[in-house]
C-alpha cells in the first residue's frame, strides 16, 4: 500500500522549499529523466511503483466492472459458503470456460476471489467482505448510473451542477418543491439508502452514546433504517422520523413492521421549512448535509435548532473533506458524485462546524468513529 500513498502525493519530500519543488516537478515531468529513473537500479522500485499508481487509474474502470461482473454473477454467494471446484464453478456462472477463466484470473488479481488446493475456488480477501454485506452490493449496481454520467466528465463539468441521470435519481436536489414527489420518484433512492445505512450506522452508534437521551428526532430519516439500528441498541429511546412525505410514509410502514409503532412517530414535510416536531432532546442529520448547498444546508440546521431546546444536542454524521487517509473518497468519489446530483459538495469539519455556529449551534466537536472514511460524526449543543 506504501507504493500507492506515494503516488497519491505529489511525490516531493515534505518541507521541500517551493523553488525545489518546481525542480523536482520538472524533473519528473522529463521523459528523459523518467527513462532514466527506470533504468537506474536504485530509482527503478519507485518508478515501478510510480507506473503501477498510474495504470490503476488508467484501468479503474476495469477493476470496478470486474467487480460488477462478479455481484451480478453472484460469485460471492456461490463462494460464501466455501471453496468450489473450478468446473462447477464455470456451470454456475453460466460463462464459457475462455469468459470464465477471463473473470476468475481478473477477481483473483483483484483479491476478490481466491485459489484454493485441489483445483478450487474460495473467497479472496476482498471477495469476502462482500458476503452478506448488501449495502456495498447495492452500490456497486447503482454505479452503473453514477457511471453513465461521468461518461463524459468534462461535460460534467462545464455543465457545473447537475449530471443526466443522478439529479433524476435524487429528485429533491432538483425540483421546486420536494415535499410533493410521489413514491416512484423517492422508492428507489430510500431503498438504496436502507441498504448502505447499517455501515453508517455502525459508525455512529460506536462514536456516540445515545443512552442519555430520550427522544431522537431523525430529519431526512429516509425509511428509519437508522433510527431502529439505535433503536435496537437502546430499547427506552423513542423515535420521531422527519422526511418528504412519500419517504415518511415508507418509514410509517417499516416501523409497524418491525412492530415499533409504539415507539416511533413520522413526520412529512420539508426539513427546510418546517415547522418542526417538538420533543426531542438530540436530532441527528445522516447524510443530509452534504447533499445542500450552504444555503439549503444553513436552513435544515436551523429547522434542527428550533427542533430542540437549549442545551439539546445535534449530531451530523457524513462524509467529510480533509479526512486524512480518504482524499479519494471525499476529494474525487464524492465530489464527482454530489457536483452530478446537483446540490452539495462534502465539507471539512471545519466548514461543517461554521454552519452549525451560524445556525445557532455551540461547541461543535468531532468524535472519533473507527472508519472515518465512510463517515465522521460532529456534535454539538443548541446554544
Ligand atoms: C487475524 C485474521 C484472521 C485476520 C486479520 C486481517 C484483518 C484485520 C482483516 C479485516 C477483515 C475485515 C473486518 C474487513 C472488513 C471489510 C469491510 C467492512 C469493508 C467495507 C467496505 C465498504 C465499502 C466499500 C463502502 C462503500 C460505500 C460507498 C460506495 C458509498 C457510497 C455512498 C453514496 C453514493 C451515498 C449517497 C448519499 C448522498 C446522495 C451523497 O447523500
Ligand atoms: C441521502 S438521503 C439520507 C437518508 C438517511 N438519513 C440515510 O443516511 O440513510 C437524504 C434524505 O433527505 C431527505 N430529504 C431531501 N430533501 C428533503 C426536504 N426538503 N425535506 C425533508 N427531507 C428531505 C430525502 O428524502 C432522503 O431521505
Amino acid at each position: 500500500m506504501s507504493g500507492s500513498a506515494d503516488a497519491m502525493s505529489s511525490g516531493a519530500p515534505p518541507g521541500l522549499p517551493e523553488r525545489l519543488r518546481d525542480l523536482y516537478d520538472r524533473l519528473l515531468a522529463s521523459p528523459r529523466f523518467r527513462q532514466f529513473a527506470t533504468r537506474f537500479p536504485l530509482t527503478r522500485p519507485m518508478a515501478r511503483r510510480r507506473v503501477r499508481a498510474l495504470f490503476d487509474l488508467c484501468a479503474g474502470f476495469v477493476y470496478t466492472q470486474t467487480l460488477l461482473a462478479c455481484v451480478r454473477l453472484r460469485v460471492f454467494e456461490i463462494l460464501r459458503d466455501g471453496p468450489v471446484q473450478h468446473d462447477v464453478l464455470v456451470a454456475r456462472l453460466g460463462l464459457s470456460a475462455g469468459a470464465a477463466a477471463t473473470l476468475l484470473n481478473a477477481a483473483e488479481s483483484l483479491k476478490l476471489v481466491a485459489r484454493r488446493r485441489g483445483g478450487r475456488w474460495g473467497l479472496g480477501a476482498l471477495g469476502a467482505a462482500m458476503v452478506d454485506n448488501p449495502g456495498v452490493t447495492a452500490m456497486v449496481e447503482h454505479h452503473a448510473l453514477v457511471y453513465r454520467d461521468l461518461a463524459d466528465p468534462v461535460a460534467l463539468l462545464r455543465r457545473d451542477r447537475g449530471g443526466n441521470g443522478l439529479s433524476g435519481y435524487w429528485p429533491y436536489a432538483e425540483v421546486e418543491r420536494p415535499a410533493t414527489l410521489p413514491d416512484a420518484q423517492v422508492a428507489a433512492y430510500t431503498a438504496l439508502m436502507a441498504a448502505s445505512q447499517p455501515f453508517i450506522a455502525e459508525e455512529v452508534l460506536a462514536a456516540y452514546d445515545f443512552s442519555a437521551h430520550r427522544c431522537l428526532l431523525d430529519l431526512g430519516g429516509g425509511d428509519g433504517s437508522f433510527l431502529r439500528a439505535v433503536a435496537a441498541r437502546h430499547p427506552d429511546l423513542r423515535l420521531m422520523l422527519f422526511d418528504l412525505p412519500a419517504v415518511a410514509e415508507r418509514g410509517r410502514a417499516a416501523f409497524a413492521a418491525a412492530g415499533l409503532a409504539g415507539r416511533a412517530e413520522t413526520f412529512g414535510g420539508d426539513f427546510t421549512e418546517g415547522p418542526m416536531p417538538g420533543g426531542a432532546d438530540i436530532v441527528s442529520l445522516v447524510r443530509i448535509v452534504h447533499d445542500h448547498d450552504d444555503a439549503r444546508a444553513l436552513a435544515i440546521l436551523r429547522s434542527a435548532r428550533s427542533a430542540l431546546a437549549p442545551g439539546g444536542t445535534l449530531l451530523v454524521a457524513e462524509p467529510m473533506s480533509g479526512t486524512p487517509g480518504a482524499e479519494p473518497i471525499t476529494e474525487a468519489y464524492f465530489g464527482f458524485y454530489l457536483l452530478a446530483m446537483g446540490t452539495g459538495r462534502p465539507r471539512k469539519a471545519e466548514e461543517l462546524a461554521a454552519l452549525l455556529r451560524q445556525a445557532g449551534f455551540d461547541a461543535p466537536k468531532l468524535m472519533p468513529t473507527r472508519t472515518p472514511l465512510l463517515a465522521r460524526v460532529m456534535v454539538a449543543k443548541a446554544a
